[in-house]
């Protein structure tokens, strides 16, 4: 599968943010968007889930590819639990989604924590909520927006680990200031 970026240019009140991006981007591969604050990493992104709409060019997405994100925000319903924030996404209440929620938030959480209303938690397990999320639902393409704020080096290497384990056949794009996490990743670097 691939994502074809061609041609595409934005700009805000007539500052150019992204000019004449031109990608081809393959599933079994990971991205890292990388770029400093302000570069248009978050608006590149958004552009690919349909957020928000390019001044010109396009991208081309395979009809039927599904598509799941960890935004800027955690964007987590705060009043219910983690397994409640990742089995709230698909339809239907079945014990292999339950069982699927249960295990994807063992690998990135400590167990006390799953039943925990997501208000209780800090920063880098909300965040972690959030990754496991994104990797619980179907998906051919994952984006992943500066994933990794408040997690600790040793965290860190070990949710990408497990990320690696849990898309090995899909294609993901991962915006970050760090360059170490392109390393960690074996990832295509793209600058913004
Ligand atoms: N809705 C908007 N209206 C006006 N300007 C915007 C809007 N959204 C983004 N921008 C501007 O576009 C530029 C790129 O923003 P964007 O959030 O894409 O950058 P980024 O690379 O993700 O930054 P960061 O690393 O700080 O998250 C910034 O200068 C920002 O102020």
């Amino acid at each position: 599968m691939e994502l074809n970026i061609r041609d595409l240019c934005l700009s805000f009140d007539g500052r150019s943010v992204l000019s004449d991006v031109n990608l081809s981007l393959h599933s079994g591969n990971v991205y890292c968007l990388m770029g400093p604050s302000g570069s248009g990493k978050t608006s590149f992104l958004k552009i690919l889930l349909g957020l928000l709409k390019a001044d010109s060019g396009f991208v081309h997405i395979p009809v039927g590819i599904k598509m799941s994100a960890v935004f800027q925000e955690d964007r987590l319903c705060e009043e219910f639990t983690p397994m409640e924030n990742l089995i709230m996404t698909v339809p239907g209440y079945s014990r292999e989604h339950r069982e699927k929620a249960k295990e994807i938030l063992l690998n990135l959480l400590p167990e006390e924590s799953l039943l925990r209303p997501v208000s209780t938690l800090s920063g880098g397990m909300k965040r972690r909520v959030a990754i496991g999320r994104a990797l619980f639902v179907p998906s051919d393409v994952i984006l992943m927006d500066e994933p990794f704020t408040g997690l600790d080096h040793g965290t860190k290497e070990k949710v990408i680990r497990y990320i690696k384990t849990c898309t090995r056949d899909k294609l993901v794009i991962i915006s970050t200031h760090h360059s170490e996490d392109a390393a960690l990743f074996d990832g295509t670097l793209i600058h913004v």
